[in-house]
């Protein structure tokens, strides 16, 4: 990301739309924007496979052996998005199960794993798609589930307009496609 470029890009979309970039309020606006959006869009600087190399510090503990494959969930993980239609906010709740295989993930990592897919022009499905990559990536585990509710402002605060209505998407990987059973029990322990 080029802040410079994009101080200007701003600088003239306020001139565009009708405002007066130079007015007192405005004129640390185009720096503010670009340094919002190196944080916002991090996520962007990195693939996938990456994200999964930074969140790669596995446990290796005794507690942690062959044996240990119960189900892990980490729920309603809160994260904002950014719609890749209109580039307007999306207000999330992630939660992420997975089967572990012997190795599991210290549970922070998926956390930062699910922020850091938010952090990039998205849909709500892919961010879906993208944490269950990463996850099997790290894990070697194929079982892996991501649901999440959001809340879009593209749909809530323009366009249909329509305060309320929420989006839930499921993911479903491995066992937790065909294990009907083991399905109803990730569903369970869900909130609503
Ligand atoms: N599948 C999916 N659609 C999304 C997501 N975020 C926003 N959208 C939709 O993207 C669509 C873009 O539709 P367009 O017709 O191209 O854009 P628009 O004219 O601004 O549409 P309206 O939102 O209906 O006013 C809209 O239906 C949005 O609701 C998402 O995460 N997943
Ligand atoms: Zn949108």
């Amino acid at each position: 990301m080029n802040i410079e470029r994009i101080e200007n890009l701003v600088y003239q979309l306020l001139q565009e739309i009708g405002e007066d970039p130079e007015r007192s309020g405005l004129k640390e606006t185009p720096a503010r924007v670009a340094k919002m959006y190196q944080e916002i869009f991090e996520g962007t600087n990195y693939t996938n496979k990456q994200i999964a190399e930074m969140a790669d510090k596995t446990f290796d503990e005794d507690i942690y052996d062959e044996n240990c494959k119960d189900m892990v969930i980490v729920e309603d993980i809160p994260c904002f998005s950014w719609c890749e239609h209109h580039m307007a906010l999306m207000n999330l709740q992630i939660s992420v199960a997975y089967l572990p295989v012997g190795k599991v993930v210290g549970l922070s990592k998926i956390v930062r794993i699910a922020e850091m897919v938010s952090k990039r022009l998205q849909l709500q499905e892919r961010i879906g798609s993208d944490i269950a990559d990463i996850m099997t990536m790290i894990t070697g585990s194929e079982d892996v589930a991501v649901v999440i509710k959001g809340i879009h402002s593209c749909m809530t605060a323009r366009g249909v307009k329509k305060p309320g209505t929420v989006t839930k998407t499921s993911t479903l990987r491995g066992k937790f496609e065909i294990e009907s059973d083991l399905r109803n029990e990730l569903i369970n322990l869900l909130p609503d």
